[in-house]
């Protein structure tokens, strides 16, 4: 299958993120990309393809004006505010208090933000945008015939909900990708993530509507991060009742457990009977994940994928989460080899 890349995922090299109480170096790092496309070159899956520059029209289809305004200007006010470091989040609209975007960036930062894990560096806006640019390429890809399209997106999207960015997201490019195919005269499209997090803001985005199926297989949001969203009984909301699944697992979960989610999720797919299927694919289920808590290994991708390729549905993958940087590349290669064996 082909894959979708820019050298703008470049512009998002953060130096900070806050994590046990100090700065660290983010573990959103380039390197991440790198490699992934490396591997893809090495392992010789397919044509590798520059992204089409698209304009906010597909972005506004998910984002709210007033969310994209903020992202595109945040830096340059922050820079101007005279803040020393790189811009991060300290006050929240917390339970009780008025739920409005102030004038200060402080306060906008907060308004705007689910946690204080991502900062917004410069460039962060450009690479945001190209994260875009390369899912809708990607997806126009699939749309125009092929089969399945990986879309090598970083800065990573399924935690960035019409109006919030954090867990390393800003835009959410599976759920523009998604709405891209609808607006295009898909009547279902399914959303599969497969990332050890919970798909927060695909949900959100998504959860009142019965035209998008999302489903997320993550680690127990009461144990970890996004912490307040992805428990079971969350099922949809009005038309979108039933359209909704989260699958939830302990730390130390193999992948003989996480598949019979995944068996369970490929089910619900193709009873949808969706024109076309998303994927977030995060590899931070694997067993040496640095912040996660699942026990996949390597060679458990190859099945992973094979499983996805069963469902026989136009597929668009979205890189998301994967911190083991030696082995990123090879977890998210494994999928797509074991998805291009079900052609
Ligand atoms: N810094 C808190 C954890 C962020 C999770 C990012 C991720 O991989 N989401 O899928
Ligand atoms: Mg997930
Ligand atoms: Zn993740």
């Amino acid at each position: 299958m082909k894959t979708v890349y820019s050298p703008l995922h470049h512009r998002r090299t953060a130096t900070s993120e806050l994590d046990g109480g100090v700065l660290i170096a983010p573990h959103e790092r380039p390197s991440r990309a790198e490699t992934i496309l490396q591997r893809v070159r090495d392992q010789a899956l397919g044509e590798i393809v520059a992204p089409v520059n698209f304009d906010l029209a597909p972005i506004l289809r998910v984002h709210t004006l007033e969310y994209v305004s903020f992202l595109e200007h945040c830096w340059e006010e922050w820079a101007a505010a005279g803040k020393p470091g790189e811009a991060i989040p300290q006050f929240w609209p917390a339970r009780g208090m008025r739920q409005r975007a102030p004038k200060d960036i402080d306060g906008r930062l907060g308004y705007y933000a689910l946690g204080a894990d991502t900062s917004i560096t410069e460039g962060t806006w450009e690479a945001a945008r190209a994260s875009v640019d390369v899912a809708l390429t990607a997806q126009e890809l699939v749309a125009g015939g092929e089969r399945a399209a990986f879309a090598l997106c970083r800065p990573p999207g399924h935690h960035a909900a019409a109006d919030l960015f954090g867990g390393y997201c800003f835009f959410n490019n599976a759920a523009i990708a998604a709405q891209a195919f609808l607006d295009q005269g898909a009547k279902r499209v399914a959303i599969l993530d497969v990332d050890f997090h919970h798909g927060n803001g695909t949900q959100s985005i998504f959860y009142h509507r019965n035209d998008v199926l999302t489903i997320s297989i993550h680690g127990d949001p009461d144990l970890v991060f996004p912490h307040f969203l992805g428990f079971e009984d969350e099922i949809g909301e009005g038309d979108g009742a039933g359209y909704n699944l989260n699958i939830v697992y302990p730390p130390g979960t193999p992948f003989s457990e996480w598949q019979q989610g995944l068996e369970t999720a490929c089910e619900r797919v193709a009873d949808f009977r969706p024109d076309a299927l998303v994927v977030p694919l995060g590899v931070d289920t694997f067993e040496g994940d640095p912040i996660s808590f699942f026990r996949l290994k390597s060679e458990n991708y190859l099945a992973m994928g094979e499983r996805l390729g069963r469902l026989g549905l136009p597929t668009l993958f979205t890189m998301e989460g994967g911190y083991d940087v030696d082995a990123i590349g090879v977890n998210v290669a494994n999928v797509l080899k074991g998805f291009d064996l079900t052609l």
